[in-house]
């Protein structure tokens, strides 16, 4: 028998804004399934909970009633502080407006997370550095600040400063959002490189059905109800 490892998990997730008249049920009983060394794309249209669940399965918003584990860890047994560090150890962040710091250069950015993690950059860290700069081709735009780099480059970078600390998971919100298709089709190509060569799990929200292409696996959330994760039907190769 073979079993699946799994990169994250939730249970009965609810997400209820709001009180009253006026709630919102963003979330109303998700379960879900991410199988880990995969790229997963979460889809469904404007208002339907893919950001809210996003931002539970990344411990950024706290759940009204049901639970969330990550890389075999229970969020709702942590506190913020348990939070802030379990996110700085073992999940990467992309963001459609790319949120690097605007006064250090590509190099720094990219080296920042271990900072803040408090690692030392030795010769295993270094290695990684070179491994992700080399595999998002950035390695002649480090001394640069963000910029003096377009938006397909400053991605690039983001990408690079997710996954130099090796976080169980990444977690791209409308990662494409900003760029132009022709930007867009190489950072998702650098997205599923990073899960194929690198081992990573990537779990994206996009709206764009041509995003979604670029991943293994889909799961679309409807009316703040995820429906079962399926291999996309027609992927982009
Ligand atoms: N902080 C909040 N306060 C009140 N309602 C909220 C809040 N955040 C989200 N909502 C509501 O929860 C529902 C789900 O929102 P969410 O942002 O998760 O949807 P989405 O699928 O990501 O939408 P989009 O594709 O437009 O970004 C929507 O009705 C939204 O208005």
């Amino acid at each position: 028998m073979t079993t699946t490892s799994l990169a994250a998990s939730a249970r009965a997730l609810t997400r209820v804004y709001g009180h009253g008249d006026t709630a919102v049920h963003a979330l109303r009983g998700v379960d879900l399934d991410l199988p880990a060394g995969r790229f997963t794309a979460i889809m469904g249209p404007s208002g339907s909970g893919k950001s809210t669940l996003m931002h539970c399965l990344a411990g950024l918003d706290t759940p009204t009633s049901g639970t969330v584990s990550v890389a075999g860890r229970a969020l709702q047994d942590m506190d913020d502080t348990a939070l802030t560090v379990f996110r700085r150890e073992h999940v990467g962040f992309v963001f459609q407006s790319f949120n690097l710091l605007p006064m250090l250069t590509a190099g720094q950015n990219v080296l920042l997370p271990l900072e803040l993690a408090g690692r030392r950059v030795d010769a295993e860290a270094r290695e990684r550095y070179d491994l992700v700069v080399d595999v998002l081709g950035i390695r002649d735009r480090l001394g640069h600040r963000p910029s003096e780099l377009s938006g397909g480059q400053q991605q690039r970078v983001a990408i690079a400063r997710a996954l130099v600390t090796r976080p169980d998971i990444v977690f791209a919100d409308e990662p494409t959002g900003n760029l132009d298709s022709e930007t867009s089709a190489e950072v998702l190509g650098f997205l599923r490189r990073s899960v194929r060569e690198l081992g990573q799990t990537v779990v994206m929200v996009t709206h764009e059905t041509d995003a979604a292409a670029y991943a293994d696996d889909v799961v679309v959330i409807t009316d703040g109800l995820a429906a079962d994760v399926r291999p996309v039907a027609e992927p982009v190769r």
